[in-house]
């Protein structure tokens, strides 16, 4: 099988029951799950809202933010044959560094040892390659500019709004996979069903792309390259990662009033960098910076929980349609290629039985979808906020040692997040676990420095006293 673009999907698992499937959502979740329904010989049929991306010269404005590929999204890609050719296309992140308000930058590695990082990728390109990936193999169709506009689960027929068709088209499946965002419409035929249950939590803060553009030289003018470059200002931040052509994409993540007040007068924007982020400004440049703002419009944040995750044996959600969250920690597309991952690997284990494949991927999935929502809401904090204290250097140096001298028992969170496969719930119970072992140390010391000191002042009292007797 000849693969364009030198992208090919790995050799298939043994074949169960040939079904027909509909994977609704060509992003890179829906992408990345055909390829590996299609590498378990299921005839499958993926339809997508938008025009075909390979053939768009730009995503839409405040798509762009540069994604970060882990551990758990390169086990995914490896497992579909898929990883070789995505790392070819990444730029490697070792750590932050930090710009502090009064101009001194700090460094803080994603790993303690640095021996493993997280690579940046562009995720019209990463979806460019998805895509092509799932339609060299013989048995997808990719169907572009279908709207999923209604879906009835149980019969597996699904009604899509096409360009030639705006009244609707009809299509069935024998199973119904929803990879269609966090705005997932399949998740919204799931929601009249009892005992689901949906929480949407929309925050307050809101994101704006930005661009440093190379050097005239064609270098980068941000170094060093191999770092996520991050501005923390407490109610704000500033972010930066690299792109292949030696220019950053920028986002600033601020509550989404002051945003919109920003874009609507941009001589405030360029007079907020100035202020608390100077150098950034120079980077950007006043022009471009001014330009950005008045052309551009905050795109919103929003997470999503639900649960289950399946109707029978007959429809499943994964990716942002089953745990949409902030961008936060980088986790998003990782967490949904992971999804695949583990959907293939029930499906291995129970052969044709699909409910049951399904009910497990909904029993052991939300517990680890739902932490690494919390967890993305707590690295917001971690980035804008904590990154510039002392305090949060001092930890991560503890850990880095601890981590040294116990390898098995002390995984600090970052890398059991971005560097394992353990369940995103192991992770987050792992560090409260730290936490307290940590506060327990601290009381611990505090308290034998009490005491110590305690037992001098008594000692010396002891000793004045023992002196005024002998006066006496
Ligand atoms: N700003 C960014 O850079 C974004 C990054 N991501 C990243 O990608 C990761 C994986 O996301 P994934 O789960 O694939 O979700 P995505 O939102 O990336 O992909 C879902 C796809 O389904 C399409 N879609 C939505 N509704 C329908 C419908 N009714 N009928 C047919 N197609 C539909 C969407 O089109 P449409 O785009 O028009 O909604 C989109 O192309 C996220 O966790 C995040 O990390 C995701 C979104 C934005
Ligand atoms: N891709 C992102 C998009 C938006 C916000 C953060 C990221 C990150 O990757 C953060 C990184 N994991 C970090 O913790 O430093």
């Amino acid at each position: 099988m000849a693969a364009a673009g030198g992208v090919r999907a790995g050799p298939a698992p043994a074949p169960a029951k040939r079904l027909k499937v509909a994977v609704v959502g060509g992003g890179l979740v829906g992408a990345l799950e055909a390829v590996f329904l299609a590498r378990r010989g299921h005839l499958v049929d993926l339809y997508e809202y938008r025009d075909d991306v390979r053939r768009t010269p730009h995503l839409n404005r405040g798509r762009t933010i540069n994604l970060t590929l882990s551990h758990r999204g390169r086990a995914a890609l490896r497992a579909a044959g898929l990883e070789a050719a995505v790392m070819a296309r990444g730029l490697p992140v070792r750590g932050r560094l930090v710009h502090a308000r009064d101009g001194t930058r700090a460094r803080s590695l994603y790993h303690p040892d640095g021996q493993q990082c997280i690579y940046s990728v562009n995720r019209k390109n990463l979806n460019e390659l998805l895509l092509t990936a799932a339609e060299e193999l013989p048995n997808v169709r990719l169907h572009f500019n279908h709207k999923l506009v209604s879906a009835d689960l149980d019969s597996g027929r699904l009604t899509f709004q096409t360009p030639l068709c705006p009244e609707g088209v009809s299509h069935s499946a024998a199973l119904v996979v929803g990879a269609d965002g966090a705005h997932s419409r399949v998740r919204a035929a799931m929601l009249r069903r009892p005992g689901f249950d949906f929480r949407q939590s929309n925050i307050e803060h809101a994101y704006l792309e930005l661009r440093i553009p190379p050097n005239p030289d064609g270098s980068s003018a941000l170094e060093p390259v191999d770092f996520l470059h991050v501005w923390p200002r407490g109610s704000f931040m500033l972010m930066a990662l690299p792109n292949g052509d030696a220019s950053w994409t920028v986002t600033l993540f601020a509550p989404d009033e002051r945003l919109r007040r920003l874009c609507a007068e941009p001589v405030l924007a360029v007079r907020l960098f100035q202020t608390h982020l100077d150098d950034a400004l120079h980077l950007i440049g006043a022009p471009a910076l001014e330009r950005d703002f008045a052309a551009g419009r905050p795109s919103l944040l929003l997470g999503v929980k639900c649960n289950p995750y399946h109707v029978e044996g007959k429809a499943i959600i994964i990716g942002d349609a089953a745990h949409a969250m902030v961008p936060f920690y980088g986790q998003g597309m990782n967490a949904g290629f992971e999804d695949c991952l583990l959907l293939d690997r029930l499906m291995n284990h129970y052969g044709d039985d699909l409910q049951s494949a399904l009910a497990e991927f909904s029993l052991v999935r939300n517990p680890d979808a739902e932490a690494i929502c919390d967890l993305a809401m707590y690295n917001y904090t971690e980035m804008r906020e904590l990154v510039a204290k002392k305090s949060y250097h001092f930890r991560k140096k503890l850990d880095g040692m601890l981590y040294n001298f116990l390898p098995n028992l002390w995984v600090p969170l970052y890398p059991s997040v971005a560097f394992t496969s353990q369940g995103y719930r192991w992770c987050l119970e792992n560090k409260q676990w730290q936490d307290k072992i940590l506060q327990l140390f601290a009381i611990t010391s505090i308290s034998t420095i009490i005491i110590i000191l305690g037992l001098t002042v008594l000692w010396i009292w002891n000793f004045i006293s023992n002196e005024d007797l002998s006066d006496l």
